[in-house]
């Protein structure tokens, strides 16, 4: 008997950051075959036009602009792409690869599936069950603050820390505009963007995401334990996603090195203020543990295979 075919995953980009990592989850995979370049040709367009049409999925790690390069090099109607810039997070024709939030189904059907931002994968997981549930208004003027792990800026940022030093925490963005922004608006379903006030600290990898929320002042005066239960709710059965209780302290190492996403509503006794927390690895859920996801349902393989849940 032949043995089954495998489908054979190129990844474009595999020496960057994001890249390797993915490529570290799929090496002890035997239900597909990953195709690399030589350190050599692993820029030269030709030979990614070449591996890029001869595979069956892609996955992009590369900057906005390559990304675009690179569908631009797609040939035939069978290689179907996950991309992980933020190149094509709010085009109508791809599909935002978060299935807990668009639906398995979508995402194992789609030829184009854009990856969340690993911010906007902490910002959307808490705030968009909570607008759709009608417990935040659209139009509600949200703020989100965060914390990311170095590894978060790429290659230049890792040795920025590594080789140079940086400082152990500094808050940036700070002109208000971010790459994250319209995916956070589009996909959380808001009229406004969020104010957006990201940090760098001087760890490799992690991610805390915060949403605070004057409770009493909100149409719908949702109790904390209503906002949990939504949240709960929204995601029961997803494997990688926990709403946990509430605790007196988080860290940005919870889920690091790990796929998984937890989620928390902490709030004072009386219930008028709430501070609504998701911590993940920008590496893992925020990046190559989610296309790792999605590759897993678009080939209809082992959802969990590859994962570290
Ligand atoms: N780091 C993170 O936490 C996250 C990153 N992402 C996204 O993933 C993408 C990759 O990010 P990251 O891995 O951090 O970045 P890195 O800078 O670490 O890696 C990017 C890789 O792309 C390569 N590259 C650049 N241009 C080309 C090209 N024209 N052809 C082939 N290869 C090219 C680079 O080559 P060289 O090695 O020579 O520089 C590098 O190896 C980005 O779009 C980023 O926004 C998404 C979520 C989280
Ligand atoms: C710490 C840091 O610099 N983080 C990056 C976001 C991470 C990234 O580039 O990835 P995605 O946009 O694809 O999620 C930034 O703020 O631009």
């Amino acid at each position: 008997m032949s043995p089954p075919v495998t489908p054979t995953v190129f990844i474009d980009g595999a020496a960057g950051t994001t890249g390797l990592e993915i490529a570290e989850r799929l090496s002890a995979r035997t239900d597909l075959t990953v195709a690399t370049l030589a350190e050599d040709r692993r820029k030269d367009a030709a030979a990614r036009a070449e591996a890029i049409n001869d595979a069956d999925f892609v996955i992009l790690c590369l900057p906005d602009d390559a990304a675009r390069e690179a569908i631009a090099l797609i040939r035939n109607d069978r290689t179907r792409v996950i991309d992980a810039s933020s190149a094509h997070r709010v085009a109508p024709d791809w599909t935002y690869g978060f299935p807990e939030l668009v639906g398995r189904d979508r995402v194992a059907a789609a030829a184009r599936v854009s990856n969340p931002g690993c911010y906007p994968t902490g910002f959307l997981a808490l705030v968009a069950p909570l607008v759709r549930a009608g417990l935040i208004p659209a139009d509600w003027p949200l703020t989100v603050h965060a914390a990311s792990g170095y590894s978060g800026g790429g290659k230049a940022m890792v040795a920025e820390y590594q080789n140079a030093g940086a400082p152990a925490f500094r808050a940036y963005a700070l002109g208000l505009g971010h790459k994250h922004l319209p995916e956070m608006t589009v996909h959380a379903g808001l009229a406004h963007p969020p104010i957006f006030a990201p940090a760098v600290a001087d760890t490799y990898r992690g991610m805390l995401v915060e949403v605070p929320l004057h409770l009493r002042a909100l149409p719908a005066k949702p109790s904390p334990a209503q906002l949990h239960d939504a949240l709960a709710a929204a995601y029961a059965g997803q494997p990688l996603v926990t709403v946990a209780e509430p605790s007196p302290v988080v860290t940005i190492e919870e889920n690091a090195g790990t796929d998984r996403l937890t989620l928390r509503v902490c709030a004072d006794a009386d219930g008028d203020q709430a501070r609504l927390v998701a911590t993940l690895d920008n590496l893992g859920k925020g990046a190559g543990g989610a296309a790792v996801q999605n590759l897993n349902l678009m080939a209809g393989l082992d959802p969990l295979a590859g994962l570290i849940v």
